[in-house]
Parts: structure tokens; sequence; C-alpha cells
């Protein structure tokens, strides 16, 4: 597991924000565009807020940033659990980004099932329209019982090998949409962001499970193309 540690949240988010913009940066001066997909929870909060403001606002190729979620709760976008409209109030409502080149998880005038199909053509489209095959950055939580994206431990969404998207629910039945093992482990790069002691059991048991052949923990199956990358704070960290 290559992992980098921090101070704390603030540190955490100031390191992926640089990441972000540095990763960006490479990507348009290779080939014009940055596919980018965001995590949902609580975790990157403070991150979307860095990356409204200076210097990340201005250093960001926003113009040439296309923007989709690795996850959705299935609620109204304005609803305070949405993983879209929370990045929308911390960021986007902020910054100079087109409309266009935002692509949340539907939620509205359909349902999941319908939801999921729907977001893998978009994302799909989106790849054909941009002479794409991958994102380019995706960026992942780790909930403390090694979920991450909504792909929760046990769950019929974490042996999905075809589908790139599929409804699904957490352990209290609220009901997502989560991107799926093909489609997460074709990003070129993956960002974990984990903070907090009450991860720090996980991300213990993910780092085994990882060098385990079969893997119980959803996040212990994440794996980049190119690269894998952990920022975790102190207190997430059994050093
Ligand atoms: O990757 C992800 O991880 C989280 C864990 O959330 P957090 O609130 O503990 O940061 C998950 O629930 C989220 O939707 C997802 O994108």
């Amino acid at each position: 597991m290559e992992i980098e540690v921090y101070e704390n949240v603030a540190a955490v988010s100031e390191a992926a924000a640089q990441y972000i913009c540095r990763t960006a940066q490479e990507a348009v001066r290779e080939k014009g565009h940055f596919l980018l997909a965001l995590a949902g929870g609580r975790t990157p909060n403070l991150l979307y807020r860095r990356l409204a403001e200076q210097p990340y606002c201005s250093k960001m190729p926003w113009q040439q940033t296309f923007v989709f979620w690795g996850d959705e709760r299935f609620v109204p976008p304005l609803h305070i659990d949405s993983n879209y409209g929370t990045a929308w109030l911390q960021l986007f409502r902020k910054i100079n980004i087109s409309s266009e080149h935002i692509y949340p998880i539907p939620t509205i005038f359909t349902n999941p099932d319908n939801s999921a199909i729907l977001y893998e053509q978009m994302i799909r489209r989106a790849f054909t329209s941009l002479s794409a095959k991958q994102f380019d950055l995706t960026l992942l939580g780790m909930g403390d019982d090694g979920h991450t994206a909504s792909l929760f431990p046990g769950r019929e969404a974490v042996a999905e090998r075809v589908r790139w998207v599929v409804p699904t629910e957490n352990p209290a039945g609220q009901q997502r949409l989560s991107l799926t093992l093909p489609i997460l482990n074709e990003s070129k790069q993956i960002l974990f962001l984990v903070t907090g002691v009450e991860k720090k059991a996980m991300l213990q048991k993910v780092a085994n499970d990882q060098r385990q052949e079969i893997k119980q923990y959803p996040a212990a199956m994440i794996k980049g193309r190119a690269r894998t990358l952990w920022m975790v704070d102190s207190a997430a960290y059994e050093s």
C-alpha cells in the first residue's frame, strides 16, 4: 500500500488539492483534458472547499476538466445527503466550470435501476466524445466497515464484473448507486482519503487484506492502472 501520512484532515486536504492540480495539469498537457471522478461522504468536504479557493481555483484547468462521481445516495440533488449537492455547494457553484462538464448521477425523474443504466450510458458517451477509456483520477474514501464508493462488504455490487454502475444500498437500507470494480479499477490513478481514529482499525485490516489472494473488503480490491495512493491522517494510521 502506497501511503502518505499527514498531521490532520487539513493537511490531507491540502496535499490532495496539490495532487489533483498537478495531475490535472499533466493530463491537460498530454491530451487536452482531465477526467476526474469524485468521492462522496464527509471526508472530502474540506478538500472541495480548498479547491474552490486560491491558489487551486486559478491553477486548476477547470475548462478542460470533466467531473463524474464514484457513487451517489438516491436522493434529490439538493438533499443534504447528495454527493453531487455537497460538491456543488462546496466547490462547483464557486468556480468557473461549464455545467456541461459536470456529470452527476441522475436521481430525479428516474428510479435506481434506470439511473444506473443511464449513468453508465452517460460515462460511455463522455468517454467516446473525449476519446478516453478511463478516468484520469478517481478519488475515494473508505468507511469504517471497509466500503468504498458504495461497494459494501459482502454485497452483490462488489461481485459485479460487467456493468459499470449498479443500484445498491448501504447496511441501513439507504438506496445508493455505485460505480463498480471494472470501471473504478480502470482509472489511471486512484487517490484514497482516509481520516479519523474511527478508520484506524479498518485501515490496518485493508492493508493486510490487500496482501491476500481473496480479499474481504472492497477498499482492498481497488487498484488504479498506474498508481493507487492513500493519503491518511495520523489519527487513522497505525505506525
Ligand atoms: O468512497 C467513499 O467513501 C465513503 C466513506 O465516507 P466518509 O463519510 O467516511 O468519508 C462513502 O460513503 C462515500 O460515498 C464514498 O464515495
